[in-house]
């Protein structure tokens, strides 16, 4: 059995060595020793050099042109990448940088934009089109006019070799390896892209040769897909549309992309590529974990070619509310692709209620706490935080380098006291509020002044413009607010720094600060937690200041100083707070931090969640219709012959009879129904109870032909027993009095907006029909609205409502069909005779229903079965749904 892992970017990508430049950090290129640790790269980003003291400057134009294919093609990052040419055991921060795609000046650069190189096309002219058509779409690179062939010789020629990427998803990767290292996690294959452009080398015998040794000696699959694709899915549709999006920012600006689709296309052709990959290899037994944003569509499109797949689905950034996400286009096509997977997971519940609502307001999809109920099958939803490995993350801290940069900060910034962060420089990180509340914080604190450095160190990412401005002139009016000859209030570095420096770096901290906008979960600050340990530096228990947005905020209990990013207020005060705790508070707070980190590690995590991928997928398949045998009839005629106390709950409609509009009387029960029933009574060994929806007095008046019989009113919330005149009001009616109040107010607001809608009033629930209404379509978007405004607005008064063909359901949490079958189970005990009373009052017991209902009903009288307290149990249902049930019927009892 393997484990595919399926992430947009693999753990490994390739460098190239070109004619006449040196090689990257190893000696040899195509065969370096596994294990081998790396040398450390010729110049690393440095907080002690003077450069880094002030915000680095852009390469100059100049600069850039040393690059041999700068002239031509003019696509190149500005800032050499950091040094990750390395193989096995190089570890890098948790969060990565994402470097512009596609602008490594060792890998191929991108031809998302450009044309084929001449050779490859008719002729000169064609290109020269193809150009002009470039420029009238918009495409403003006035220097990519054609991609050069000499360009793709030299990359197809070039010595190559595998170092780990540093781009992705550290936290899965460190997770995954950690999980692995424990014996948790067999075999196991990484499903992803090179991150880098490859259309120069496609159909060349280097891209096989690449291909084929990811494969054998690293297990990893590779995914090709064009540079056009790749560019429109991640450089635009992720990080243009979904990347805002997820982050609760609404489109509400004009320019907003959020309503466009024109990216869409290449979304779903790296969805389209990875499910094909994933197709290709899979073998019955293998499991399917896939991850974040980047692949909402994979499970869905999987699903489609393996039925039976065990898909699971982790998404690592946030999830909105409904009201942010329904700005989305395709946002049911975004849903029903999570929805391919057995079981998806959030870091936090804030989420995954977020994504229940979700999908049941934009697909009307029934929402249960564990999941979505759709038509043919259950998804089971979880919420289960990522951590981080403190075991390598240990190892690491000693290392010399670490000590080395440790001695070079401890000199540098002696007697002053550091608040330090490492963030992307996006507007959801929340880096200006950060940098403002800092410069509150210096303007109302002037004895701080001189004391306090902020080492700020900005990752890229594809947002430049307006946002790196701003951040830059903050940062410039701060230092020549304040700064002297022998001091600096903030350094910023706007580029990575290497791991060694960020170890020091978290470990020498007086306070991390973490200002995020929003933020799925931020594992910086569990690292920064863990370096505090006062382990390798004599700084320890060093204070958090976290943004309450982030998904790491819900698992510290408030023992770190949480703010409002927004309030700048609030943040300086946590400043000043941070810097003048005790030293007793201090050490209070950092060990429960500490222990929570401990608790929620990434290995934790892995384990986990495929341990209830399991568990989901064997519960769904065993109540997957095709799973669940027919009832067999002469077995059903043996057990029954062979008991003395039989009890039958059998559901009204749906099952005794065929399903009429729920707002109507059946004005005359089935004959058939009724003389069965009353055949079946004539043995008084029978106890017959038949439940359903209906109010009391109706369930009577259908009745009145079969004495005897026992009723189920408004689903489990009356109750009438057999040969019983009175109805017993199992709810309690002064919180269904409560709740209905809140509830009809809300169900009028919608009853006004829907022309020809009913509001059906009964004695413990409230129905809402537009069966009847004039614009069906617009009435069902106000019927689902309702539904989630009612679920959202009641959900502390034990109500729920549910969405239903034609009509809304609103109905209390506490009493069901299932809670009325015990309440029926436990009077037949209490009428025994009091010795008798440790018996079970039948030894045969048959559930039949069809619906939503009937299931809790089947799994209470399952468990009577399992743990024989009853000898004989029969559960049947005759829907079409997955179900609880240990038997089905295609054809309703009655016509049996
Ligand atoms: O920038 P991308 O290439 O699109 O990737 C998005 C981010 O993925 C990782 O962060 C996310 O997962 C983390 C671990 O579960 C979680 O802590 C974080 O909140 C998520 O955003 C990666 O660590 C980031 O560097 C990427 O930007």
């Amino acid at each position: 059995m393997t484990v595919f892992i399926a992430s947009l970017f693999l753990p490994k990508t390739i460098h190239f060595t070109l004619p006449g430049t040196p090689p990257r950090g190893a000696p040899s290129e195509k065969k370096q020793p596994a294990g081998a640790r790396p040398p450390l790269p010729d110049k690393q980003p440095s907080l002690f050099e003077p450069k880094n003291i002030t915000p680095p400057q852009t390469p100059t134009e100049d600069k850039k042109r040393v690059d041999p294919f700068t002239n031509e093609d003019g696509i190149r990052i500005q800032l050499p990448p950091l040094a990750t040419a390395g193989t096995d055991g190089f570890r890098a921060p948790t969060d990565r940088s994402s470097p512009t795609w596609g602008g490594r000046p060792d890998q191929p650069m991108s031809r998302a934009n450009s044309p084929p190189p001449p050779s490859l096309t008719d002729n000169a002219r064609n290109l020269h089109q193809k150009a002009k058509e470039l420029g009238r779409q918009g495409i403003t690179q006035p220097s990519i006019l054609a991609r050069s062939d000499s360009h793709d010789r030299v990359f197809a020629h070039a010595n190559w070799k595998v170092v780990n990427a540093d781009q992705g998803n550290g936290g899965l990767r460190n997770a995954a390896e950690a999980a692995a290292r424990e014996g948790k996690l067999g075999e196991y294959t990484w499903v992803g892209t090179l991150g880098m452009p490859t259309d120069a080398l496609q159909g060349t015998q280097q891209l096989q040769d690449i291909e084929d040794r990811l494969a054998t000696e690293h297990d990893m699959l590779t995914v090709f897909c064009s540079d056009k694709d790749f560019d429109g899915h991640y450089s635009h549709f992720c990080k243009q549309i979904l990347w805002p999006v997820f982050h609760y920012q609404i489109p509400d600006n004009p320019k907003s992309k959020a309503y466009e689709d024109h990216s869409w296309k290449y979304y779903v052709n790296v969805n389209q590529a990875f499910a094909d990959k994933i197709v290709k290899n899979w073998k019955r037994g293998d499991v399917i974990w896939v991850h974040d944003y980047h692949l909402l569509l994979v499970p869905g499109m999987v699903r489609k070619k393996l039925p039976d797949a065990k898909i699971g689905f982790f998404l690592h950034v946030a999830f909105p509310s409904s009201e942010v996400f329904r700005c989305l286009a395709v946002r049911k096509q975004l849903l029903e692709g999570m929805l391919g997977a057995n079981l998806i997971g959030f870091q936090i519940h804030e989420y995954t209620r977020h994504f229940l609502q979700t999908c049941s307001r934009i697909l009307s999809a029934e929402a249960t706490p564990d999941g979505l109920q759709l038509e043919d099958r259950f998804v089971d939803v979880v919420n289960l935080p990522i951590g981080i490995d403190p075991v390598s993350l240990s190892q690491h801290r000693e290392e010399d380098e670490v000590k080395r940069w440790l001695n070079i900060m401890r000199e540098r910034y002696a007697g002053k006291k550091l608040i330090v962060a490492r963030d992307k420089l996006d507007h959801v990180r929340g880096v200006r509020q950060k940098l403002l509340s800092y410069e509150l914080f210096l303007n109302k604190n002037p004895q701080w002044r001189d004391n306090i450095v902020l080492i700020q160190v900005a990752l890229s990412t594809s947002e430049k413009s307006e946002l790196d401005a701003t951040v830059s002139d903050i940062v410039t009016r701060v230092n020549s607010s304040w700064a002297n000859l022998a001091y600096q209030p903030v350094v910023y570095l706007k580029q990575d720094i290497d791991y060694a420096q960020y170890l020091a770096l978290l470990s020498i901290a007086d306070a991390l600060m973490i200002t995020s906008q929003r933020e799925g979960m931020n594992l910086t600050s569990h690292e920064y937690l863990y370096c505090q340990d006062g382990k390798i530096s004599e700084k320890k228990h060093g204070s958090l200041i976290l943004s309450e947005f982030t998904g790491t905020s819900s698992l510290f209990g408030g023992n770190e100083l949480s703010v409002n990013p927004w309030d700048y207020r609030a943040c300086a005060d946590a400043i000043k707070k941070a810097l003048e705790m005790s030293d007793e508070e201090k050490e209070q707070r950092w060990t429960r931090l500490y222990e929570a980190v401990n608790h929620h590690t990434g290995s934790h995590w892995f384990t986990e969640f495929m341990s209830r991928l399991d568990r989901v997928y064997e519960e769904q398949h065993r109540r997957d219709q095709t799973s669940v045998p027919r009832l067999s009839m002469s077995t059903l005629i043996q057990q029954y012959k062979r008991s003395e106390r039989r009890l039958f709950i059998l559901d009204f409609e749906g099952t005794l009879v065929s399903w009429g509009p729920v707002n109507q009387i059946i004005p005359v029960s089935p004959q058939r129904t009724l003389d069965i029933l009353n055949d079946l009574l004539i043995d008084d060994r029978n106890t017959i109870y038949v439940m359903s929806g209906r109010r009391p007095e109706e369930l009577d008046r259908l009745f009145r032909r079969v004495p005897n019989l026992g009723l189920i009113a408004e689903n489990g919330c009356f109750l009438k027993d057999c040969g019983s005149e009175d109805w017993t009001e199992m709810a309690d009616s002064e919180q269904i009095r409560s709740w209905k109040e809140s509830v009809k107010n809300i169900l009028t607001y919608y009853l006004e907006r829907t022309p020809g809608a009913e509001i059906e009033d009964r004695r413990c629930s409230l129905i809402f029909h537009y069966k009847s209404a004039e614009d069906y379509e617009a009435a069902m978007r106000q019927a689902t609205d309702c539904a989630s405004h009612i679920n959202d607005a009641c959900e502390e008064q034990r109500v729920h409502a549910i969405p239903l063909d034609g009509c809304v359901l609103v109905e209390p949490l506490d009493w069901t069909k299932s809670t009325a079958a015990q309440r029926v189970f436990a009077n037949l005990r209490e009428h025994m005779e009091p010795d008798e009373q440790h018996k079970s009052p039948v030894d045969f017991l048959m559930v039949v229903g069809d619906g939503r209902e009937d299931e809790k009903v089947f799994k209470w009288a399952n468990t009577l079965g399992e743990e024989k307290v009853v000898k004989e149990v029969v559960t049947v249902s005759l829907g079409t749904r997955n179900t609880e049930a240990t038997a089905t019927l295609t054809q309703g009892v009655s016509g049996s």
